[in-house]
């Protein structure tokens, strides 16, 4: 497998805050690499210094060959815009020097692809947040990138939603496009990830337990004034709509019911999920 890209003893700082700490990685050709970890603990920085977007403090990235097509896809892709998706992506083709003539014919491919051509004529800040994702995702791949970064392109979807991405994301590894991902839905990644890498204390390590945690997903409404996000017990915590989903330990997942409904909260499902941490 040839190499494709190299991050080489990447250090970031923001303020004082030190987020990455000399780490390196070597993507190799037709991968799906993970990187996890807690929140905060600078995936996002990561993937975008890998995408050419941020730099480094110190570190290099390389890419072979040089001029390397990398897509990216932020975690939130900007809503407030006022194309439709068809002049949108017109316009993001031309910048990266796509020629008009394979323009028309792949931007009405893509958007049918993704079931969005019934929405091509609206504006992005019209669509759903599933359908603004998906635009994102398009605006990515219209380039074919070799490497394609995804900040957890699942994170705000519904579960139809996801599903269908995720069949996109598949499709696009059987194609052999080069994946960079980070996501907290692990179980759904199942079977697509080759390697997973994880980020702690601003060092990065390649998994070396893949005993999953046995977890819980819990979704509770009602919650306002109280930021259930500063519970320890709490891994991993998303906001959906009016819904809070808390993903807990299995043994800790009583005394968090006990505590929502102390609080004055409802507990709308419960369900066994995994997650890798
Ligand atoms: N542009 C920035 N300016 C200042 N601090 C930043 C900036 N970007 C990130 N940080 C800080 O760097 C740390 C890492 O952030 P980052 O978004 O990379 O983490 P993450 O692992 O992607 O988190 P999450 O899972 O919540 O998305 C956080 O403490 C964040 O507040």
């Amino acid at each position: 497998m040839n190499q494709l890209a190299e991050l080489k003893n990447i250090n970031k700082k923001y303020g004082k805050k030190k987020v990455l700490h000399d780490v390196s990685l070597t993507i190799k050709e037709k991968q799906v690499i993970a990187i996890l970890g807690e929140n905060g603990s600078g995936k996002s920085t990561f993937l975008r210094i890998a995408a050419g977007i941020e730099r480094p403090d110190s570190g290099q990235v390389l890419y072979a060959p040089k001029n390397l097509r990398t897509g990216y896809v932020p975690e939130r892709f900007p809503k407030y815009l006022r194309f439709t998706p068809d002049e949108y992506l017109h316009y993001i083709g031309k910048i990266n020097g796509i020629s008009e003539i394979i323009l028309k014919q792949r931007i009405p491919l893509l958007l049918r692809r993704f079931q969005l051509d019934k929405w091509s004529n609206r504006r992005i800040n019209e669509l759903s947040k599933g359908n603004i994702q998906k635009v994102g995702i398009i605006q990515a791949i219209l380039q074919q990138p070799e490497l394609l970064i995804l900040d957890e392109p699942l994170s705000g979807l519904d579960l139809s939603a996801q599903q269908e991405l995720l069949s996109i994301i598949s499709e696009l590894k059987e194609q052999k496009t080069t994946i960079l991902l980070t996501y907290h839905e692990s179980s759904m990644f199942e079977g697509i990830v080759d390697q997973t890498y994880y980020i702690k204390d601003g060092c990065l390590a390649e998994e070396m337990i893949t005993e999953k945690q046995d977890m819980k997903l819990i979704e509770i409404k009602g919650l306002i004034d109280i930021d259930v996000e500063e519970w320890k017990e709490i891994l991993y915590s998303e906001k959906r709509e009016d819904k809070l989903l808390l993903y807990v330990s299995s043994d800790d997942s009583n005394q968090i019911l006990t505590r929502v409904l102390t609080a004055g909260g409802s507990i709308e499902s419960v369900n066994s999920t995994d997650f890798n941490n």
